[in-house]
């Protein structure tokens, strides 16, 4: 993970300020003016109560009555548009912090998001990103607070006695040494209580998401254990945390407290010697009761600044993490009609951390050849794959397609000529008709892809048809408009698989990639399917993983890849004569076949 310095933290907290800079003036001077005017009132009543010394004025009285009645007022209005302005900059610096932080992970590497929890990136994108709104609502507000009501009540105290002002001002320091220290320690804590409160969102996350795995197994008492140990270990930090706000709120709450203790010690002792009036004690004693607030509330908007501090860190550990497949500054165009389809591997190697996946790999498909990549569990197939997509660069050799380096070519322009049906289907919550149109609705939004022109009939239920899902869809209850995932039904493996497959099919791709598509359908089902597609195939590149050998046959040729390198190629009959690592696996499918009956 990047390590965010405090400078690079500033400058972006700054960049917000700047951004929503009259909002926070605007509610700045408000503050101003609502204290200016609150701290008009002990004044106010201090010439009341010498008024009343000096024989009673009703009139006056009723004169500085009405005042104090005025400026309470007035300060009330100015409080809440401050409030106004600067909650509402604090609103707007969330919106644009999440809309910032979404955008930039969809442009993170897919390699990125394996070395990070799910729950981790969500808690960020939620919880820290609320914790930095309050940093530039609340803490800015209190702040600002705090220093305009010490700069207006000071400046009033010491007109009126700077003594009394000064030996008001003896515990400061002191008590300051304190809450630098336990503010420190609240920073540090404030970071375990984030990243626990990360863990647990993981947890539940992955809990929901493998709910099937854990009651298959009756795990579901050791998962609450765990879940349980989590949150305990989450309250006891987080009960560290409010000893230590709890701490700072103390200190700050003795510090206000001090400043009345000195009025009422030498204050009360100077007006019984004359030297100052009860009309000036009380008036005194109205401006520390006025900072008392301010000042005890500093040590809450302290912590909400600390742990918006460390929201923030969070956040930019994501914000500063480049992704490193991009676009090329200089993109080579890509000729229309698309392409042809012709596929180059030269020398390619790829690691995804220390031994490589992918050695020394090349190959050349001719454009419009079906060729099928089969290989033991974990020899590279879907590696392959995904250096093909730009999911990952190869840390040596070269990827072409029709002659050009894939990474010559502009990101989204390559993919859309890519027909990707995943090991693992994925759908969206939505109807089956917009999971199947998911890839295409974007691309017929977009001017650029003029290959792609709606007919006037839906072509959503031809490719479902190629999919040889349109059997499975009369039966579903709205059809093709009916829901799936979290809202709607639950659809099988099989079902899922054509569905993804439809939607490859539906943006016409240059080349069309299978991964092991169709592995959770029944042998004839997958031929019934494949006849379908021979159609399709034809007037493409076809690129066909499976660990099934039924299809092979089909194929014009073979792939074998083996510990990641490319062993042995032919069609099916030359790989089975030829007695290799093909002729092996052909064996072992055929094997487990009989034994499964
Ligand atoms: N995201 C990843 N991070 C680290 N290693 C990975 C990652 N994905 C795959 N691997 C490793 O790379 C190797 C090749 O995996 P790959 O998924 O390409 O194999 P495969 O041939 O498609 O396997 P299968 O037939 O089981 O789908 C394996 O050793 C695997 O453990």
């Amino acid at each position: 993970m990047i390590d965010v310095t405090r400078a690079a933290r500033n400058q972006r907290i700054r960049l917000y300020f700047k951004r929503y800079a009259l909002h926070f003036v605007i509610g700045g001077i408000f503050l101003v003016l609502t204290n200016y005017l609150a701290l008009e009132i002990p004044g106010r009543v201090g010439l009341a109560i010498e008024g009343m010394q000096n024989g009673v004025d009703l009139a006056g009285i009723k004169d500085h009555a009405i005042w104090i009645i005025g400026l309470a007022i007035g300060a009330g209005i100015a409080r809440i548009l401050s409030r106004v302005y600067i909650f509402n900059a604090g609103r707007l610096v969330e919106y644009d912090l999440r809309n910032e932080l979404f955008e930039h992970l969809a442009k993170l590497n897919l390699s990125w998001f394996s070395s990070m929890s799910t729950g981790d990136i969500t808690s960020r994108v939620s919880n820290d990103v609320n914790f930095v709104r309050l940093l530039y609502a609340i803490a800015y507000l209190h702040v600002i607070n705090t220093v305009v009501a010490y700069a207006l009540a000071l400046n009033k105290m010491v007109a009126l006695d700077w003594k009394l002002t000064l030996f008001c001002l003896i515990p400061y320091p002191i008590i300051f040494i304190g809450v630098r220290f336990i503010i420190h320690k609240l920073f540090k804590q404030t970071k375990i209580v984030q990243t626990e409160l990360s863990k647990i969102s993981s947890r539940v996350q992955e809990n929901l998401t493998g709910i099937q795995v854990i009651k298959t197994y009756t795990l579901e008492g050791r998962e609450i254990s765990r879940f349980k140990a989590l949150n305990e270990n989450f309250v006891e930090e987080n009960i560290k945390l409010v000893t230590i706000r709890g701490g700072l709120q103390a200190t700050m709450t003795l510090l206000s407290g001090a400043g009345t203790l000195v009025i009422l010690l030498v204050g009360a002792n100077w007006v019984v010697a004359g030297n100052l009036s009860v009309g000036q004690f009380v008036e005194f004693n109205g401006y520390v009761v006025a900072l008392a607030f301010p000042t005890m509330g500093l040590g809450w908007v302290l912590s909400v600044w600390n742990r918006g501090i460390a929201a923030f860190d969070r956040i930019l550990e994501v914000l500063f993490t480049k992704p490193t497949i991009e676009d090329p500054a200089e993109p080579v165009a890509i000729p229309r009609p698309a392409v042809s389809g012709q596929i180059s591997f030269e020398g390619v190697s790829f690691a995804y951390d220390q031994s490589d996946a992918i050695s020394d790999f090349s190959v050349e498909i001719p454009a419009g050849s079906k060729v099928a990549i089969v290989g033991r569990t974990g020899s590279g197939k879907s590696t392959l794959v995904g250096l093909l997509a730009r999911l990952f660069d190869p840390q040596h050799g070269r990827i072409l397609v029709d002659g050009v380096d894939i990474r010559d070519l502009e990101l989204r322009r390559h993919r859309a000529r890519l027909g990707v049906v995943p090991q693992d289907p994925f759908l969206f919550s939505m109807t089956i008709r917009n999971n199947v149109r998911f890839g295409y609705d974007a691309q017929l939004d977009d001017p650029e892809f003029s290959r792609l022109s709606e007919d006037s009939a839906d072509p959503t239920l031809k490719v479902l048809a190629k999919a040889g899902l349109d059997q499975d869809i009369s039966s579903f209850p709205q059809g093709i408009e009916t829901q799936v995932g979290e809202r709607g039904i639950t659809l099988s493996g099989g079902q899922k698989q054509r569905v993804t497959i439809a939607r490859a099919l539906l943006v016409e791709p240059s080349i069309l990639i299978l991964d092991d598509a169709l592995s959770s359908v029944d042998n004839q089902t997958e031929q019934e399917i494949l006849d379908h597609l021979d159609e399709v195939m034809d007037a493409r590149t076809t690129i066909f993983i499976t660990h099934r050998f039924s299809a092979l046959s089909r194929m014009d040729r073979i792939l074998v890849v083996d510990e990641g390198r490319l062993v042995e190629q032919g069609t099916h009959e030359e790989l089975l004569a030829f007695g290799g690592v093909y002729a092996e696996l052909n064996e072992h499918q055929k094997l487990k076949e009989e034994l499964e009956g």
